[in-house]
């Protein structure tokens, strides 16, 4: 039984059933040097506990839907998603190109905060029933440069009822903060989710 599997109020089968399907591998599409860089990044990344779901580029069948991720079907961003299962935090592990600019040389903030959301939004799903982000707070702290990797963290601080309180960061592989954000995600009353 898989991590995910112990929280059978998820609302997103498909994620479940690839989570068996897909076995942990770097995107082909990887230029082959980040996928030198993320391989010295991952065993580090393993350490702490995370272990690789999946990898969400090409996916095919019925991780179809996946796909039209925005983030995550994006062309100029690569990610490898961990999770944790010990508090279910999840990292992207992510390679930003250059396609993603905001001021010259770096990544658009919206890009940014789309990232963060994206990961945090995994974390929260994966975690418990299906909810939306209604509110997000995103504090920039250094500019984020384009053509680099980046490591994203999103994890659950808390849930009251319909309600969650979530947390991302956005860091350098050395540690050096580029963002971070607190989230409100709302867990609708009725449940369609199109994903
Ligand atoms: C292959 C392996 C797989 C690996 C695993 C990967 C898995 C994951 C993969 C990929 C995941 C990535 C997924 C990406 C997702 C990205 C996230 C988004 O972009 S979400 C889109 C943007 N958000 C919206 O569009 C919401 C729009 N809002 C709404 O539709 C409604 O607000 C809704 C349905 C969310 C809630 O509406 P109501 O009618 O059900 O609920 P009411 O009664 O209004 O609110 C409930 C409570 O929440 C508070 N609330 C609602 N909105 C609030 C707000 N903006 N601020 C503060 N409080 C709010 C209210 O005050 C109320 O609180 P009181 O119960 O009274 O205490």
């Amino acid at each position: 039984m898989s991590s995910v599997d112990a929280h059978p109020t998820i609302v997103y089968p498909h994620y479940v059933r690839a989570l068996d399907e897909e076995k942990a591998q770097l995107p082909s599409s990887f230029p082959r040097e980040y996928s030198e860089e993320f391989q010295h990044i991952l065993p580090k990344l393993l350490q702490r506990g995370f272990h690789i779901l999946t990898k969400l580029n090409n996916q095919k069948g019925n991780l179809s839907n996946i796909s039209k991720n925005f983030v995550l079907s994006h062309p100029h961003i690569h990610v490898v998603i961990l999770r944790r299962a010990l508090d279910g935090a999840v990292i992207y592990l992510a390679y930003v190109g250059s396609h993603v600019q905001g001021p010259s040389g770096f990544m658009h903030g919206g890009a940014t905060a789309a990232l963060l959301d994206d990961c945090v939004s995994s974390a929260v799903l994966l975690s418990g029933p299906f909810a939306m982000t209604v509110q997000m707070n995103v504090q920039y702290r250094k500019p984020v440069p384009l053509n680099s990797v980046v490591i994203v963290e999103g994890y659950v601080e808390q849930t009251n009822g319909r309600k969650t309180v979530a947390g991302g960061k956005m860091y350098h592989p050395d540690g050096a903060l580029y963002a971070e954000a607190t989230l409100l995600f709302v867990r609708p009353r009725l449940v369609e989710p199109k994903m």
